[in-house]
């Protein structure tokens, strides 16, 4: 898969008056290099709208389109891949049905990174690396000791997510992530193009300095 640094993932309750289309268009203008679409509570064939119009709009500006949880949906606009969580479909199933399609994995503990890596995930989430509202059924926080031994060990693209702001971003680089996901933080903000920004230029800058303090 294309290299990514960051990775915005739809959530319409956090901006209430503005559509999903247009707060992920400035989330790309301002340098989110994949789209997740997650919809947990749309009936079907309207989430199977918003992945048209979400595929349109990241082929328009070039950038990965992911689709969380729903297989069918992914094939159905030719999405770049599809996020699966520890209870959703296993990655050796998903295989057969996508292909080469980008497969994604959440993970919560060392031996779930580890199973995703042998069975060929393209990338792993790792969280929630702090308490989030955004995941009704979320584990508890894993900390960034958890994003210390991936790093250490798992040899594909990792994305850290969960609870990850502005305020606290440093210390998952400094932890040794170099992919960061937020729902809240990122589509919730009243300048969603300036807090990405921003987000990329804390990444850059752990990256040239191996360290943000
Ligand atoms: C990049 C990324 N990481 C983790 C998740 C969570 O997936 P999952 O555990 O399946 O939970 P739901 O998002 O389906 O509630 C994700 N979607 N994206
Ligand atoms: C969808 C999701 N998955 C998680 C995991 O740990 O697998 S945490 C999470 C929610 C992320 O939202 P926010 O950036 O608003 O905290
Ligand atoms: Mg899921």
């Amino acid at each position: 898969m294309k290299e990514f640094k960051l990775y915005a993932i739809t959530g319409e309750q956090f901006h209430p008056g503005r559509t999903m289309l247009e707060v992920m268009e400035e989330a790309i203008r301002g340098g989110c290099d994949i789209i997740q679409l997650r919809d947990k509570k749309s009936p079907k064939r309207d989430v199977l709208a918003k992945a048209k119009a979400l595929r349109e709009l990241t082929s328009r500006y070039g950038v990965t389109f992911i689709v969380n949880d729903h297989i069918d949906i992914a094939l159905a606009v030719d999405a770049d891949g599809i996020h699966l969580g520890q209870d959703d479909l296993p990655l050796a199933e998903a295989r057969k049905i996508v292909g080469s399609k980008i497969i994604g994995i959440s993970t919560h503990a060392i031996e779930e990174a580890r199973q995703a890596e042998r069975d060929g995930a393209d990338y792993i989430g790792v969280g929630p690396i702090f308490a989030t509202k955004s995941k009704e059924d979320v584990v508890d926080p894993v900390t960034t000791d958890y994003v210390k031994q991936v790093a250490a060990e798992i040899r594909i693209p990792f994305v850290a997510i969960g609870g990850i702001k502005l305020h606290n971003v440093n210390q998952v680089l400094d932890a040794g992530a170099s992919r960061i996901c937020a729902i809240s933080e990122i589509v919730g903000s009243d300048d969603v193009a300036g807090t990405c920004k921003e987000f990329l230029a804390r990444i850059d800058a752990a990256a040239g300095s191996g360290s943000t303090v």
